[in-house]
């Protein structure tokens, strides 16, 4: 079985207070990004041993702590699963504020049940999802949510920007979510996200922020650059995703997003949501 895990967007981030757990609770709103890796998940060969094959962008850290090999062996560990072998090949920027990772696990979750025919509901699976990372709940609905709690609650939301022209620059940072975090200090928002965001996309320049956004650029300039390119552009809205260093704009009414002149070594997706 050959699946396409997707990344994400945030739309706006509010830190808003500190948890018992040592996590935070925000408010976001996750849409989507067609910006995939590809997964493939096939039973193993008759007397072999779970195994998974890496190609693409290098991921930092031992293959044996891939989020796809987590997801097996949380399910292996409930339904006595057979051995399986997977591939992954990496497309999406690590550590870009993107969900890259989180994707890839919930989309292993998702493929193991439908292959071994475990005939889990989306509840459950987005049960173990949670168990794998904050993010990773959101991949199991994987359309537009208002999301609160650890960012693994969910309100479905109405919000729909299918079509819309968008750009998402990495300019090669790395920001580990766990640092990102450490910059911020959790507070009351100052606009209630999901008015905000149901008022004409326009507005949300001025009433939609991350806060990741705020406490990192001062450290990292080159995100503040992005985004006035962004903004000088034509975007309507342009923001950092999640914890960054993604910076993404939406140009709505455009066929496709502008050509900008970036340094080299960035990634870049254009294309529509
Ligand atoms: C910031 C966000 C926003 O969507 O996305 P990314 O920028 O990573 O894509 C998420 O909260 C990232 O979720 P995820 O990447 O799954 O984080 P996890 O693995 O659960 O946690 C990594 C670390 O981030 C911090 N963390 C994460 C989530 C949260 N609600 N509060 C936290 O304080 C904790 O320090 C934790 O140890
Ligand atoms: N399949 C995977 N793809 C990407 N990163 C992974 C994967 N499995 C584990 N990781 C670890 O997760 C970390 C961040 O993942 P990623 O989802 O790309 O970040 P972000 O949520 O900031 O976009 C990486 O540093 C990497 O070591």
């Amino acid at each position: 079985m050959l699946v396409f895990p997707n990344a994400k967007l945030n739309l706006g981030l509010y830190i808003t207070s500190q948890r018992p757990d040592g996590f935070r609770n925000l408010e976001s709103v996750f849409v989507p990004l067609p910006w995939t890796d590809a997964l493939e998940v096939l039973p193993a060969p008759a007397g072999a041993a779970t195994s998974l094959a890496l190609t693409g962008i290098p991921i930092p850290g031992e293959p044996a702590t891939n989020l796809c090999l987590r997801a097996y062996e949380l399910l292996q560990a409930d339904f006595n699963l057979p051995p399986a072998q997977l591939h992954l090949h990496k497309v999406v920027p690590i550590g870009a504020g993107l969900g890259g990772g989180s994707g890839d696990a919930a989309f292993a979750l998702r493929a193991l049940n439908e292959l071994f025919d475990l005939k889990q509901t989306s509840g459950v699976l987005e049960n173990y999802a949670r168990r794998l990372g904050s993010d990773c709940a959101f991949f199991i609905r994987n359309k537009p949510v208002f999301a609160y709690e650890r960012g693994d609650v969910f309100e479905d939301s109405s919000l729909d920007l299918t079509g819309v022209a968008c750009k998402v620059i990495y300019p090669g940072l790395h920001i580990s979510t766990a640092e990102a975090y450490s910059h911020v200090q959790p507070r009351t928002p100052r606009h209630d996200l999901r008015t905000a965001i149901s008022q004409p996309l326009e507005t949300w320049r001025d009433t939609i922020r991350n806060d990741f956004e705020d406490a990192l650029t001062p450290h990292y300039p080159v995100l503040g650059e992005i985004k006035t390119q962004l903004y000088a552009a034509g975007a309507a809205y342009a923001s950092l995703s999640g914890s960054g260093s993604a910076v993404y704009g939406l140009f709505p009414g455009q066929e496709t997003p502008p050509k900008l002149a970036l340094p080299a070594g960035y990634q870049v997706w254009d294309g529509r949501l």
